[in-house]
């Protein structure tokens, strides 16, 4: 009957109405416990919660057999709108919110924002700021850009609108968490050092957590400083000059596949993708692209599931009642990953059974003696080594992928630098292989390598959370915040970086990045800053340098006409439509 009138609601079980449903989502939501925040609401009522989201106001639900009428309209100040109540049974039981509890913190929370003067756009019920950015995005991305290096306002519509309007320390809201974004250098700099060490590493979730796990990238504390000695020992100077000739065995490979396209289309984007996988395969795990490639296959797939599902709102309770068909397959990709991961962990267990430290002097090998440590304070587990594997394998691929794929795009649009980069190239080479002495001098190179990753930095934006109240400047940030620094924004700063901002200009960096900088490091961040910058800075330069070189002493190469400029956010900025070239052969 309530349903003829309009009115709806959960479904109704014979006898037991919601009541079933009810107890099953309290269950869940008390099963664990909360963090310090003050959004007790999802917590607290799950039920009324995920229905106000879904029916959003007067919907009925069944305590037993008897409906519950839920109000939320409000009129005037707190009264509900009698009018639209007149078709309730006679015995129907009117229940209505507390205001400020139903509104939730997010709202709570933003009239404090505002009463210290901080900005930003306005909050919607639940979706905070989410629907609007998917809005500037999908616009944004429903037309292809000109050829020009100003990707800013495409790749990050909704900072790029925001920093404008608000200038900078301005709060979104991810859901119902807010977001600070900070661009003053000085606090840039705090929070990248993590002053005090309050701003740590963000707890990741859903599919960000289905990537990387608790891997280095996830991890804080002790953990982290253990994880990180280990990855830093894996790739310091000496192993990095021992890991040259696998690197060239790499590229090698991948341009016996090219000779099949002289004077042909060339998709790059794919070609690099390849190459990365099979170098980091080699140096890190002594297999090859082939035996990784599954797990590639379904990080790759795991990727654009997190990319499409990025700005989308789940309820928690909501989720555990319905899986969408994306999280169905998430849940297969990560158990995927797992299996073949523990496969070649067993396969290396196997091949050197002879004893502790001998599991070979690669990351892989260090991993393992790690996890046959006597001291069992030092010991990691299977699982720790699976998470360490697929952040090493992301971040070992994804970001390079996406260096040499825009410098590449960028040579052949600016064929003066391919040219003095290539005469660099066979000064210092001839046409001998690279060698890790020669790399180093190579200076046009470095310049041109980083000009790239100012204008198409791969990681676009620095996220932490703030794990106590702490003073930033004026403003006190609540425990909790989330923290995003703009990486893009800043790398195209035309305050910072001149009216050519935008332009590619590797004579920037002719007397090195700080001066380039203007000895402020905070101003150009591609592999980030402080304790948790880049462990794989000089691998990824090494093995863009000798792809480079290798590629520079073979062939020259020009924008193919089919080419469109459509630069996306996925993991890292990818051209979504690939990278196109004609190859010449020298
Ligand atoms: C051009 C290539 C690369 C770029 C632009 C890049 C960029 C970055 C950035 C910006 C961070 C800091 C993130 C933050 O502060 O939140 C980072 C961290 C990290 N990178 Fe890279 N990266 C690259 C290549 C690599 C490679 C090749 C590896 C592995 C072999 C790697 C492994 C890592 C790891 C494990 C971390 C986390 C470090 C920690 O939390 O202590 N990266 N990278």
């Amino acid at each position: 009957m309530l349903r003829s009138q309009g009115i709806k609601g959960p479904s109704y079980r014979f006898l037991h109405g919601s009541t079933k449903e009810i107890l099953n989502m309290r269950k869940e939501t008390m099963s664990r416990p909360m963090d310090l925040s003050h959004n007790i609401f999802p917590r607290v009522q799950p039920h009324i919660y995920s229905w106000l989201n879904m029916y959003r106001t007067n919907f009925v639900f069944w305590y037993g057999p008897k409906p519950q009428i839920v109000v939320t309209e409000l009129e005037g100040k707190l009264l509900y709108k009698m009018a639209e109540l007149q078709s309730i049974p006679k015995k129907g039981i009117v229940f209505t919110r507390k205001q400020y509890g139903l509104i939730g913190m997010g709202r709570l929370t933003k009239m404090k924002w505002k009463e210290k003067g901080i900005k930003g756009p306005s909050y919607r019920f639940l979706h905070g700021s989410t629907k609007e950015i998917l809005n500037m995005r999908k616009e944004t991305m429903s037309r292809p850009m000109d050829l020009s290096h100003n990707i800013f306002p495409r790749v990050q519509p909704h900072i790029y609108s925001w920093l404008n309007m608000y200038r900078t320390n301005f709060v979104f809201w991810y859901g119902p968490k807010p977001q600070i974004v900070v661009t003053e250098l000085e606090f840039v700099k705090e929070i990248l050092n993590n002053r005090d060490k309050v701003y740590q590493t963000m707890d990741s979730e859903g599919f960000l957590k289905k990537l990387f796990g608790g891997g280095l990238v996830a991890l804080d504390g002790e953990k982290w400083a253990h994880r990180r000695k280990l990855a830093h020992y894996a790739f310091h100077a000496e192993s990095l000059k021992n890991m040259t000739p696998a690197m060239i065995t790499s590229v090698e490979i991948m341009l016996e596949r090219w000779k099949q396209y002289k004077g042909k289309e060339i998709d790059v984007f794919e070609e690099f993708r390849q190459l990365t996988s099979d170098v980091i395969s080699r140096t890190a795990f002594g297999s090859s692209y082939l035996e990784g490639k599954d797990i590639f296959e379904m990080l790759m797939k795991l990727t654009n599931l997190m990319a499409r599902n990025a700005f989308k709102i789940r309820l928690p309770a909501l989720s555990l009642f319905f899986k969408s068909g994306d999280n169905i397959e998430s849940e297969k990709l990560e158990q995927g990953i797992r299996d073949s991961i523990i496969k070649i962990i067993k396969k290396r267990e196997k091949a050197t059974s002879g004893g502790l430290h001998n599991f070979g002097g690669d990351f892989l090998g260090l991993l393992l003696e790690s996890n046959h440590n006597v001291d069992e304070g030092n010991r990691i587990t299977e699982q720790d080594m699976v998470d360490e594997c697929k952040t090493f394998y992301i971040a070992g691929h994804e970001t390079t992928t996406s260096l040499l794929s825009w410098t590449v795009l960028l040579l052949s649009i600016h064929t003066d630098w391919q040219e003095k980069a290539r005469q660099e190239v066979i000064k210092t080479f001839g046409q001998q292989l690279p060698t890790s002495d020669g790399i180093a001098r190579l200076k046009m190179m470095n310049m041109i390598i980083h000009e790239s990753l100012r204008l198409y930095p791969p990681v676009i934006a620095l996220l932490r959370e703030v794990k106590r109240e702490v003073k930033m400047g004026d403003i006190i940030l609540p425990a909790n915040i989330k923290v995003h620094v703009p990486t893009l924004a800043l790398h195209h700063d035309t305050q910072i970086w001149g009216e050519n901002a935008h332009l590619f200009k590797p004579e920037r960096f002719s007397e090195g990045v700080a001066k380039a900088t203007n000895y402020n490091p905070a101003v150009y961040l591609p592999f980030g800053l402080g304790p948790r910058s880049c462990v794989g800075l000089n691998f990824a330069t090494n093995e863009a340098k000798i792809t480079l070189s290798m590629i520079l002493q073979r062939y020259s190469f020009t924008l193919s006409p089919a080419y469109i400029h459509s630069p996306v956010p996925v993991l890292t900025i990818s051209p979504q439509r690939g990278v196109q070239m004609m190859l010449h052969a020298l």
